[in-house]
């Protein structure tokens, strides 16, 4: 399966009567690793989840390579995008090696499945294969679920703050891991943590109250205020090796205030 292409065309979305998602456009190219970063209610799920389809917006539409999402049906979807949502969980307390099997059946059947490949070994499961996730630890899941999400073939993962849980050492490892998929598969990845999403994405796209900031190279985001606009501070760039983390980030004398507020 190839990479696929995504976008959001002109999409507004409301939720409980207020506007979500606000006139939003942004494409993700075939095989690019892009992050998406914003505060706290800016609408990262919600742009993920109109780009699976789950969310039907008001106006405007989702595409996937070209085509409406809404004329793919669920599983169509399925078969092209993995999404991993925030905070996944389980019905069933399975062993992670039955959820990875359980994420190969995905978009097909229990019958048509293949047998899954062995997790990445970025996600370091090997000892915890026949573990039953209940008696994992948070991270543990938390890559557990990575594995489920990329167990079956798809031409782009959406991740839902998946390096939410993990220490950094696992972090730059899932980070590395989505570093390798560029080019076979798109990845959209929301991200809180901002030196992660500037060191490793193609580019970042930046929401604020369910508004596109900014989409290009982790240099223009943080040059072109983008950045300080959409959360308040002040990213200043850490004086360490390339392939380190990039920019340490601060907080300015402007973070009183609700961020955005200058919008
Ligand atoms: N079902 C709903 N009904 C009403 N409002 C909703 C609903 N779901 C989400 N919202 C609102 O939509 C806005 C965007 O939510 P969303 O989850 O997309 O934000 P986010 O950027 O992913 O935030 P976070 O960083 O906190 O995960 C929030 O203000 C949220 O309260």
């Amino acid at each position: 399966m190839s990479a696929a292409g995504l976008a959001l065309d002109h999409v507004t979305l409301r939720l409980g009567g207020r506007v979500v998602l606000d006139d939003l456009s942004f494409d993700v190219r075939p095989g690019e690793l892009l992050a998406l970063v914003g505060p706290n209610g800016s609408g990262k799920t919600t742009a993920l989840r109109t780009l699976t389809g789950a969310l039907i917006p008001d106006a405007g539409r989702a595409l996937i390579d070209g085509r409406p999402v809404a004329g793919l049906g669920r599983r169509g979807v399925a078969a092209r995008i993995a999404h991993l949502p925030q905070g996944f969980r389980s019905h069933w307390n399975l062993t992670v090696r039955d959820l990875v099997r359980l994420g190969a059946a995905r978009g097909a059947g229990w019958w048509q499945a293949g047998r899954p490949a062995a997790p990445d070994p970025a996600l370091d499961l090997g000892e915890l294969l026949d573990r039953r996730l209940d008696d994992l630890s948070g991270g543990e899941r938390a890559r557990a679920a990575v594995a489920w999400a990329l167990a079956a073939p798809a031409g782009a993962l959406l991740a839902d703050e998946p390096a939410a849980a993990l220490d950094i050492g696992h972090a730059l490892s899932l980070m590395q891991l989505f570093e390798g998929l560029r080019g076979a598969m798109t990845v959209v990845v929301v991200l809180h943590d901002l030196g992660l999403a500037l060191a490793h994405a193609d580019r970042v796209a930046v929401l604020a109250k369910g508004r596109l900031l900014a989409l290009d190279t982790s240099q223009a985001v943080l040059q072109n205020g983008a950045i300080e606009a959409a959360f308040g501070i002040r990213p200043i760039p850490a004086p360490v090796a390339a392939g380190a983390w990039p920019v340490a980030v601060r907080a300015g004398p402007e973070t009183r205030g609700n961020p955005g507020d200058s919008l």
